[in-house]
């Protein structure tokens, strides 16, 4: 496998050269990129759905960074031209789980892992909540990937089909044979920057029209479910409200295998209204800018003035209940996606180990009087969870469901629910017969009408 790397590396060093020599000596890295020729040729990409097919064998293909250099290497996968945004997740494993993963949603995943697809993708199975065993939502999310070498030959006991396989039939295009060394150091440098990958011979060095901004786009109104569902554990003694921005299953799994029964909203739902019915909210993850979501974000300010129930937040629904008490978001130059970052509770000194996808965070210094910043990022100081001062209501900016990533902050959950029961056994009305508890029955038990990830580029 590494033989077909360093095969393909001299081409790609000949269009893209950064002196790595020059980087370890202090000096910044030089770029010989492409771009400097050519305009635009007016030619605009390719409908990806019409191109769903896969790349034929030792076909090129091309990633195009707008305003930056030109990778070039194989394609694998889809033989699709898409864009997005592109991002880098330092993550060793978990590919399946972060391609399904709808935070993702628009983005160009790279990977620093040079080795991506050995254990092969498994299967849509469902577990005993009906949840996928092990996709974070049932097709991918992300627009495209870059690996320096996909494996083509995999070994797993879950595998059913390669990387390829699955990325072709899902209409997700991979470049493959490129230095991801470089492009990881020219998005930490630039910051994540829009890009493109195209694949035969032809790629549009500079048509901007050709890159797609997922940061102007509702994205999270593409991953979000049309209609409301329920996942619930059998004799369920609560019930949770789930605003789905992009729900990951695991969010989900964690819930139910707690005893919860979830009835999952659409995200603009107006969750204020509804809100008595239930003994908790939780805000889920998302794809792209929190700043999008506004109609949500009056929501949750509503449910807070109008309701003591118990809120719980993750990533995107940490930055929207953020921003529903008045606090500000910042875009990260380059944003943490990793399953290793260290988050300190600053409540306890302890510190966690946590797996993170965001490119957004809240600013910490915005946070109103009755909150108080909960964790720490320790790696860069961002800002990774805020806590009520008085009320049980929390948020993190980093995943305690994991998927991939270690398991450290699974607590989080067991506190959420330990404050669900105790609203629920506090209630003055008696809750066992809500409307609520119908829907349990009555409602779909999947996602409705969620379009798959290809469509995210179409006009
Ligand atoms: N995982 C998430 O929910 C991501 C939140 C948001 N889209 C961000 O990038 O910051």
């Amino acid at each position: 496998m590494f033989s077909r790397l360093s095969a393909r590396l001299p081409k790609s060093a000949g269009l893209f050269a950064p002196d790595l020599s020059a980087r370890l000596s202090g000096q910044a890295p030089r770029y010989v990129s492409r771009l400097a020729a050519g305009g635009s040729n007016g030619r605009s990409m390719p409908d990806r759905m019409a191109r769903a097919t896969p790349a034929a064998a030792n076909v090129d293909a091309t990633l195009t960074i707008r305003d930056g250099p030109v990778f070039h290497g194989t394609a694998y996968g889809a033989n699709s031209n898409i864009s997005g945004e592109a991002v880098f997740t330092t993550s060793l494993v978990g590919y399946p789980e972060s391609m399904t993963d709808p935070s993702y949603r628009g983005q160009i995943l790279v990977f620093t892992q040079p080795l991506i697809g050995n254990y092969g993708v498994p299967s849509s199975e469902r577990d005993e909540f009906s949840l996928l065993k092990y996709f974070e939502s049932p097709h991918i999310q992300c627009a495209g990937v870059v690996v320096a070498d996909v494996a083509e030959k995999y070994s797993h006991w879950t595998a059913v089909e390669s990387l390829s396989t699955w990325c072709a039939r899902e209409g997700v295009p991979i470049i493959s044979g490129v230095d991801t060394r470089a492009i990881v150091t020219y998005l930490r440098e630039q910051g994540s920057s829009l890009a493109r990958i195209s694949i035969g011979d032809e790629y549009d060095a500079d048509e901007d029209e050709g890159f797609v901004d997922p940061g102007a786009i509702n994205l999270v109104k593409r991953v979000s479910t049309k209609a409301p569902f329920v996942v619930s554990a059998p004799n369920a003694s609560f019930h949770i409200a789930l605003l789905d921005c992009g729900v990951k299953e695991n969010i989900l799994r964690s819930l139910v295998s707690r005893g919860a029964a979830i009835t999952v909203f659409p995200y603009d739902y107006p969750i204020h209204k509804v809100a008595d019915n239930f003994d908790g909210v939780f805000i889920s993850n998302g794809p792209g800018d929190p700043t999008h979501c506004q109609e949500t974000v009056y929501n949750l300010g509503r449910l807070m003035e109008t309701s003591s129930v118990p809120i719980m937040g993750i990533c995107l629904g940490h930055q929207l209940l953020a921003l529903a008490v008045g606090a500000e978001t910042i875009k990260l130059k380059y944003g943490n996606r990793a399953h290793n970052i260290p988050a300190l509770d600053l409540t306890t000194g302890q510190c966690h180990i946590t797996s993170q996808n965001h490119g957004y965070a809240v600013d910490a210094g915005t946070l109103p009087s009755d909150f108080k910043e909960y964790f720490v990022n320790l790696n860069d100081g961002s800002n990774e969870g805020m806590l009520h001062k008085t009320r049980p209501i929390f948020s993190t900016q980093f995943h305690p469901e994991a998927k991939g990533g270690p398991m450290d902050s699974s607590f989080l959950f067991d506190k959420y629910l330990d404050s669900v029961k105790m609203f629920k056994d506090s209630a003055k009305v008696y809750r066992d017969n809500r409307p609520s508890q119908l829907m349990i029955d009555i409602l779909s038990k999947e996602r409705v009408g969620v379009e798959p990830s290809p469509l995210a580029n179409a006009a």
